[in-house]
């Protein structure tokens, strides 16, 4: 092909120039979208953006770095998606509860396929308020009180196992494997009466699959890195970049347990009380004769329907999910806090005693607990199991002098927030005081939000603090918990907290009682 009559130049030469350019072309115009705004960013690197750095150093190191150095406002690209990162707390509150309905939805970096559209952390509109409306009833106080015995029963396993390892072990042990055992064995059974016993299994298929879940396996997706790339494909072609977020064959073995589940309770006509019968409930149709009418739009009209098959298994999966890691996370975190801060361990054993004995826990006697509460605010403060949340922009909006369009994607670093010396005196401090009573009226709750905010909020907060207080109980009744030459003792002041999953938690374990 001849160029301006000045040089020949084969066919699929020209083709290749013209591409890279025209990609060129694209990158430079999406990556200058915040410039356009003026609102800060850091040197990107061309077509990647700040990909690889998010990846190799975390969002959380990321987001402290740029609030330190950038202020409360500014933008990150993820490839050639940007996301505009707030730490201002009035526009957070704004956003997350004021003009929430201008931002219901969450942001999908993908188009993800149409089945996980019915979880309802995924879901999104008057979709998304049915199923959250639906749901919410399975997590009030008293159906919660009523899960308490399905605990305990984890709980024994829990405690046995660990009197058996510290014999085993007198010098210490990694105390996470038990931990995460057990939390899958609590959702498992107070969410569907499955006895999956993943303390005692940690080869279970369950526990294998459950990993799998939370896996990013997002770079390693085609899909997925062509949509980071070139966003506005996603328009064009829609279905056609489908991604699957999991592996099928995790999400078929997921699929397939919650079926048997769901149909043994049908046919058995249970009196069980946990989330599946409460799913149940609310599920109109048969399992496998789906004749609700999946299209329904209108809020009132779904209400008619109520939750077709597809909902219940999918919300299912995503109660066990959600509620695995996160809770694993959290008692992990507070055993490294407590054998790292032992004043604040011997006031909480005090508090124990004093307060419950060797007494069983009830949800009314863990929560009654003063300094256990406040040590559970300080461990979810420094180390909050979900670094960052976000929600879209549904519609232009002005919002204290900042310009929000219609699609953005407005994230909240919770780490970064965590820790800014504006918002905490001596954030690198492990100090539960700070959430005494007395000083309750300090805290802005808007940089302070490890289950979130707003009517988007946490739907299992209320499960998770039971499970987490009330093993953290019966755990300092048994034992008291020490530093060993193994635990990573306090990571780099930039490093600290940041949620990365917990680490081994080497301790050593002495008994306080003969049971
Ligand atoms: C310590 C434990 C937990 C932490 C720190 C945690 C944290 C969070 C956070 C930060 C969000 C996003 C909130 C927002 O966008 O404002 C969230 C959402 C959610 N969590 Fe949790 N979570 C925990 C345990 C659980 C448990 C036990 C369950 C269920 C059994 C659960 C189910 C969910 C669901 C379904 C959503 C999505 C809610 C919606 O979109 O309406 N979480 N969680």
């Amino acid at each position: 092909m001849e160029i301006l009559g000045m040089v020949n130049l084969p066919t699929w030469l020209v083709c290749i120039i013209m591409t890279v350019m025209t990609v060129c072309l694209y990158t430079w115009y999406k990556q200058s979208y915040f410039k356009r705004l003026g609102i800060h960013t850091k040197p990107t690197v061309f077509f990647l953006g700040d990909m690889f750095e998010l990846s190799k150093k975390g969002f959380g190191y990321i987001d402290d770095q740029m609030v330190k150095e950038n202020g409360k406002i500014f933008g990150l690209y993820l490839g050639n998606i940007p996301t505009l990162v707030i730490s201002d707390t009035d526009i957070i509150k704004q956003i997350m509860v004021k003009d929430f309905s201008k931002f219901t939805d969450r942001v999908s970096l993908v188009q993800v396929t149409k089945k996980w559209k019915s979880a309802v952390s995924v879901a999104s509109g008057e979709h998304w308020r049915f199923l959250r409306t639906t749901l919410s009833p399975t997590f009030t106080t008293g159906k919660i009180r009523e899960m308490k015995p399905y605990i305990h029963k984890c709980m024994k396993t829990l405690l046995e196992l660990l009197s058996e390892k510290t014999d085993q072990n007198p010098e210490g042990f990694n105390i996470v494997p038990n931990l995460s055992g057990y939390t899958l064995d609590v959702i498992c059974s107070t969410g569907f009466g499955l006895d999956v016993d993943a303390q005692k299994d940690p080869d279970n298929l369950i526990i294998r699959y459950a990993r799998e879940f939370l896996e990013f396996r997002g770079l390693r997706n085609p899909l997925f890195l062509v949509q980071m790339f070139f966003p506005d494909l996603s328009s064009i072609f829609g279905r056609l970049l489908e991604t699957n977020i999991v592996s099928n064959e995790a999400f078929d073995f997921y699929m397939s347990t919650m079926k048997k589940a769901f149909t043994d309770r049908k046919q058995a006509q249970s009196k069980h009380r946990d989330l599946l019968q409460l799913l149940i409930n609310t599920h109109k149709g048969e399992l496998g004769e789906n004749e609700i009418d999946t299209e329904e739009t209108t809020f009132e009209g779904m209400k008619q329907r109520g939750l077709t098959d597809e909902e219940v298994l999918l919300n299912s999966i995503i109660f066990m999910v959600a509620g695995y890691d996160t809770t694993a996370t959290t008692l992990s975190w507070i055993v490294y806090d407590l054998v790292t801060n032992t004043e604040c361990q011997e006031k909480l054993i005090e508090e124990i005693d004093a307060e419950i004995g060797e007494s069983e826990t009830t949800y009314d006697n863990v929560f009654k607990l003063r300094y256990l509460d406040m040590v559970v605010n300080e461990t979810l403060r420094m180390h909050p199991p979900a670094q960052r949340i976000n929600r879209l922009a549904l519609e232009d909006v002005k919002i204290n002098g900042l310009q929000i369009l219609k699609g953005m994607d407005c994230t909240f670093s919770i780490l970064a927030l965590h820790y800014m010396p504006e918002y905490w005196e001596n954030p690198y401090k492990y100090d539960p005081e700070r959430f005494a009573p007395e000083n309750q009226a300090n805290i802005n709750q808007y940089a302070y939000m490890p289950f979130g905010q707003g009517p988007r909020n946490c739907i299992g907060k209320r499960l998770a603090l039971l499970e987490v207080k009330a093993t953290v109980v019966v755990l300092l009744q048994k034992f008291r918990l020490h530093k060993t030459d193994k635990l990573q003792v306090p990571m780099p002041v930039s490093d600290v907290g940041l949620g990365k999953p917990a680490k081994p938690v080497f301790v050593r374990l002495e008994k306080r009682s003969k049971n």
